[in-house]
């Protein structure tokens, strides 16, 4: 095959990140051409329903409703999966994966619900899975882990992988907003979807942080052993309790490793005003992982967007037509380590606890002795208010989830807590 034989691309979805990865492949062809070392072309575009489309440059004769054809090909050389969900997205590349096509997804979904199926398929195909953008989007944080930091040894990662909900918790921050309030701002920039579930109750979070923490710790991390919290019952008193301690509350996505296995979590806490992913606002994500040698990394910028995503999978595509033209593979799934992941009671934070209490005399004995009932240890205690308005807010020390869920129960128990208003978590320092 002559070197100016192009390689040819499937593109199936022409959504937001659909129409700009096929709008830069045609803009910036040839720069694509001399990076790759031959052309990319559009072999065609699948997409739900025909209709005009006039901010995507290309033939109207390469759109198709149908995907399963189109990836079938035998002149396809290399996918690109921007439909989003798990059916009919699973099927679509599976078929290009059989057909011997190399696939570039932005699928977190899909890759954190059924990735090793899929790598098993890419693997057996001899072709690339790459999907640098399903997490925290243009901001490369999958590649690295896979490949810059593959001879260190990953210790922690904790990400800001959601966008929707930084937005939302820096609205509430700045101005002092519930999460309501803060929400319908978010929905009327366009920053929150109409239905904004997937964001707001942490399973977009959920699903970055089972790929972040299978990549980083070389092990295989089921989404449905990640614990996972949204952001809904964040107060506007959570945010400025966190204020007064010198902190801000961050959605944040954790992996770390524990006792011979894995901790992977998602959920609100309060982190150091310092803490380097404490000034990441709006919508900018922002990944910060410690490894044994590197010691401490930060990757930051635009975890959602049209460009910035399509910036991700053309990286990706650029790398797997580079290994097309050479006729090798990149690395495949690395997951030999095979750790346990622990069950949330088992791991250890710091918590912030808020108690509505009566104001008399013994109420903060009895408070302190139901934590060391549990053997959980108080840092910092302080008292807002007084009489009916008392409230007291406790910081304590690192303790077994299982622990501190049984302190609470017995909290709520007590005659003089009036309500439990609050429990967060501490990270970071
Ligand atoms: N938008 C972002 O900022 C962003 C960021 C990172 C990752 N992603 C991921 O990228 C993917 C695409 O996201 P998006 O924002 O472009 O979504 P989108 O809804 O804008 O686009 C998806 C497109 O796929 C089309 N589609 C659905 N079923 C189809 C089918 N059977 N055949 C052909 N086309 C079909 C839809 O009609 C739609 O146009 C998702 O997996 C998403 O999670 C998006
Ligand atoms: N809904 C996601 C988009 C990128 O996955 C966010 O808010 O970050
Ligand atoms: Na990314």
């Amino acid at each position: 095959m002559p070197d100016h034989e192009p390689l040819r691309v499937a593109l199936v979805g022409c959504g937001s990140v659909g129409a700009s990865v096929a709008r830069l492949l045609v803009e910036s062809a040839d720069d694509l051409a001399a990076r790759a070392g031959r052309p990319l072309e559009l072999a065609g575009i699948a997409v739900r329903r025909q209709r005009p489309r006039p901010e995507v440059p290309v033939d109207a004769s390469l759109f198709t409703t149908d995907a399963v054809e189109l990836v079938s090909r035998p002149e396809v050389d290399l996918v690109v999966e921007v439909m989003g969900g798990i059916e009919p997205a699973r099927s679509v590349v599976l078929a290009a994966l059989k057909n011997g096509a190399s696939v570039v997804t932005a699928n977190k979904a899909l890759m954190a619900e059924d990735g090793s199926t899929l790598h098993a398929a890419a693997e057996a195909a001899g072709v690339d899975l790459y999907y640098e953008a399903a997490v925290a989007g243009a901001i490369p944080i999958l590649r690295p882990l896979r490949e810059s930091l593959v001879g260190d040894r990953v210790q922690r990662v904790l990400g800001i992988v959601n966008g929707t909900t930084n937005f939302i918790l820096s609205k509430m921050s700045e101005s002092g907003a519930g999460f309501a309030e803060a929400l319908d701002e978010a929905t009327e920039l366009g920053y929150a979807e109409a239905d904004p579930t997937a964001d707001v109750e942490g399973f977009d979070a959920a699903a970055k942080a089972a790929i972040l923490a299978s990549l980083a710790f070389h092990t295989r991390v089921p989404l449905g052993a990640v614990h996972r919290e949204g952001i809904t019952e964040v107060t506007a008193a959570d945010v400025a309790s966190a204020r007064a301690m010198g902190r801000v509350v961050k959605l944040l996505a954790i992996a770390e490793r524990v006792d011979g296995g894995v901790s992977v979590r998602v959920h609100p806490a309060m982190i150091p005003a310092a803490h380097p992913l404490a000034s990441v606002h709006d919508a900018f994500n922002a990944v910060f992982v410690q490894a044994d040698a590197a010691g401490e990394l930060m990757f930051y910028g635009r975890g959602a967007g049209g460009d910035p995503t399509a910036s991700a999978v053309l990286g990706d595509l650029v790398a797997a037509a580079r290994h097309r033209v050479g006729g090798v593979n990149g690395p495949g799934e690395s997951a030999y380590a095979d750790l346990p992941v622990r069950p949330m009671g088992e791991t250890t934070t710091r918590y912030h606890v808020s108690l509505d209490v009566d104001d008399r005399p013994g109420v903060l004995a009895a408070v302190a002795q139901a934590f060391a009932g549990h053997g959980v240890s108080i840092q910092t205690v302080r008292q807002e208010g007084h009489a009916d308005d008392a409230v007291l807010v406790l910081v304590t020390h690192s303790a077994p989830d299982a622990a501190l869920a049984a302190t609470v129960q017995e909290l709520r128990e007590l005659e003089i807590v009036r309500d439990v208003s609050s429990v967060m978590r501490v990270e970071g320092g």
